[in-house]
């Protein structure tokens, strides 16, 4: 008789006692059990346990559809752990507790909310994701299981099929996921949603400044970020869980993709990108496009391929370039933590002050926003970072910063529509770091910077990329007639630009 929660793979229920066949070895063994008749919000489920009379051993609970069914699902299944945005299998403490608890079912559900919201690149390359870790599940026990539709309507449909005495779930920050959480946990009723570890170093929400106030400013707050510290690698062990299964759903077909190359997806690629950047002089590298030597690892953070604390165990503070590229996870981790405290500067202004510059509206907008979204502006260095953004769904840092400075400071269109681009066709696109990035560009975000920092697209294009290789990679028609003429003129469009912020100074 087991002596803990079984991998139960038969039931024969008939009235009050059934007959269990659970695996034992090489062989089976069969007992009778006792069953009990429970309900659970509502709906009927059956509670099985052996022996009869000798103290209590739970084998089984769930649907008598469930147990009578006779199939591998009649598992006892112990907990949920529902993947969103922490595709891995390593360095995850959600999956240690779940594991903590007995038999795991690991789960993602596909949000037709967010699915639908998602540009091609992103679409394929979350399936991509999936059927990663649906192949290191695999390595373990039956796999992923997907399931459709709304994640309060679905979580607790699925516990009470398999009887989940908890779901556990890495802890989600971002303003969509948060209350799509609280949803979920109260269509949960009496089981637990069990948030535990969140994608960063350090919860957003935890640091605060001595006052007990937020960090506004990212320099005190990294500081305050190095000296709260964060804790080692999970050791979660795939291996270790006794994984359970249970009918899945289809994935939708991965979208055609015309000329965009992908990343390669899931934790193993993450790690090995890791394991290929590490030592690359970051801090001589950095702001050059035409070099591409960043770690190109912002994909797998913002799925969750690979944890920040697993880049950060491995990094020697000491280094120079190694201290650099810890302050850019800060960033990271700093953006979710103002996202955290102001949900609203998702949408809107951080600082509203500047809400009262003359932008673009109606045709012209359409006009202005396309020829920049397509790459057709006529300045190298932005039409290369916008082709870019098409040709692979990500950018070059410093190129993000100069297409997002042009939009707004030379074509006069509100942050919000770049941003809202962005977010559709980055395969990194994270709501905290793309909104407070653009944000910071059009001058109205977190940075005490003034709004007149404004970037020179020719002279950064003859900065970052002295010989021409990132705008020519990107640009095949250069120096043809196909090329376009500028399409503004960025010293004009500096003047009007400084002139409305000054005006707006006036007024106030
Ligand atoms: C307008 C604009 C929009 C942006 N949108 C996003 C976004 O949606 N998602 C996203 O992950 N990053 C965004 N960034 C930040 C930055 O451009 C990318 O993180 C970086 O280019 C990713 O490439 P990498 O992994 O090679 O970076 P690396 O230079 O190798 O940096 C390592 C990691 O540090 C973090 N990081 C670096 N710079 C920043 C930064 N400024 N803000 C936040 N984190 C940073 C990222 O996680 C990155 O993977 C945006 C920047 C701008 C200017």
């Amino acid at each position: 008789m087991p002596s803990t929660l079984g991998r139960v793979s038969h039931f024969s229920v008939d009235a009050q006692i059934v007959q269990c066949v659970w695996p034992q070895g090489a062989g089976a063994r069969a007992c009778w059990a006792h069953v009990e008749r429970r309900q659970r919000r509502g709906r009927t489920c059956w509670a099985v346990w052996a022996p009869p009379g000798n103290g209590r051993h739970d084998l089984a609970s769930g649907s008598p559809d469930l147990l009578r069914s006779g199939r591998q699902d009649g598992t006892v299944t112990s907990s949920i752990l529902w993947f969103r945005r922490d595709l891995r299998l390593g360095d995850h403490p959600a999956l240690l507790a779940a594991g903590d608890e007995g038999p795991v079912l690991p789960v993602f559900v596909l949000d037709e909310a967010l699915w639908a919201a998602s540009g091609r690149p992103r679409q394929a390359f979350l399936l991509r994701s999936l059927r990663a870790l649906d192949a290191d599940l695999r390595r373990h026990g039956p796999g992923l299981v997907i399931r459709r539709g709304l994640p309060e309507e679905v979580l607790p449909e699925l516990a009470d099929e398999v009887a989940a005495a908890a779901v556990h779930v890495t802890a989600d920050f971002a303003p969509y996921g948060a209350a799509r959480d609280e949803r979920v946990a109260r269509a949960l009723g009496d089981v637990p949603l069990v948030r535990t570890g969140s994608p960063y170093a350090v919860a957003p929400g935890r640091l605060s400044t001595g006052a007990g106030q937020p960090y506004k400013v990212y320099t005190p707050f990294s500081k305050a970020w190095v000296d709260h510290g964060w804790r080692a690698p999970a050791a979660s062990d795939p291996a270790a869980v006794d994984w359970v299964g249970a009918p899945v759903d289809e994935l939708p077909e991965e979208p055609e993709l015309v000329g965009v190359m992908l990343p390669e997806a899931g934790e193993t690629a993450a790690l090995a990108r890791w394991d290929e950047f590490k030592g690359t002089p970051y801090d001589d590298v950095r702001d050059r496009p035409d070099l591409d030597e960043t770690s190109r690892l912002s994909t797998y953070l913002r799925w969750g391929a690979i944890h920040p604390r697993t880049l950060l165990a491995d990094l020697d503070a000491r280094h120079p370039h190694e201290r650099t590229f810890r302050k850019e996870l800060a960033w990271r981790e700093f953006h979710a933590h103002v996202l955290h405290h102001w949900p609203d500067s998702a949408r809107d202004y951080y600082k509203p002050e500047l809400k009262g510059l003359p932008y673009v509206t109606g045709r012209e907008l359409d006009e202005r926003l396309g020829a920049w979204a397509d790459g057709r502006t006529g300045y190298p260095i932005v039409d290369a970072g916008m082709r870019q953004l098409l040709g692979e769904g990500w950018m070059h840092n410093r190129v993000r910063m100069i297409v997002a400075s042009f939009l707004v400071k030379d074509l006069h269109v509100e942050w919000t529509h770049g941003a809202r681009h962005f977010m559709r066709h980055l395969v990194d696109g994270d709501l905290a770091s793309n909104q407070h990035n653009w944000q910071w560009v059009a001058g109205c975000g977190t940075d005490a910077a003034p709004y007149f920092r404004i970037f020179n697209p020719t002279t950064q294009g003859e900065r970052f990329d002295p010989d021409s290789t990132y705008v020519r990679r990107w640009l095949p028609e250069l120096g043809t007639d196909d090329y376009p003429a500028p399409i503004v003129d960025h010293a004009e469009q500096r003047a009007a630009t400084l002139e409305a912020y000054q005006h707006l100074r006036g007024q106030r």
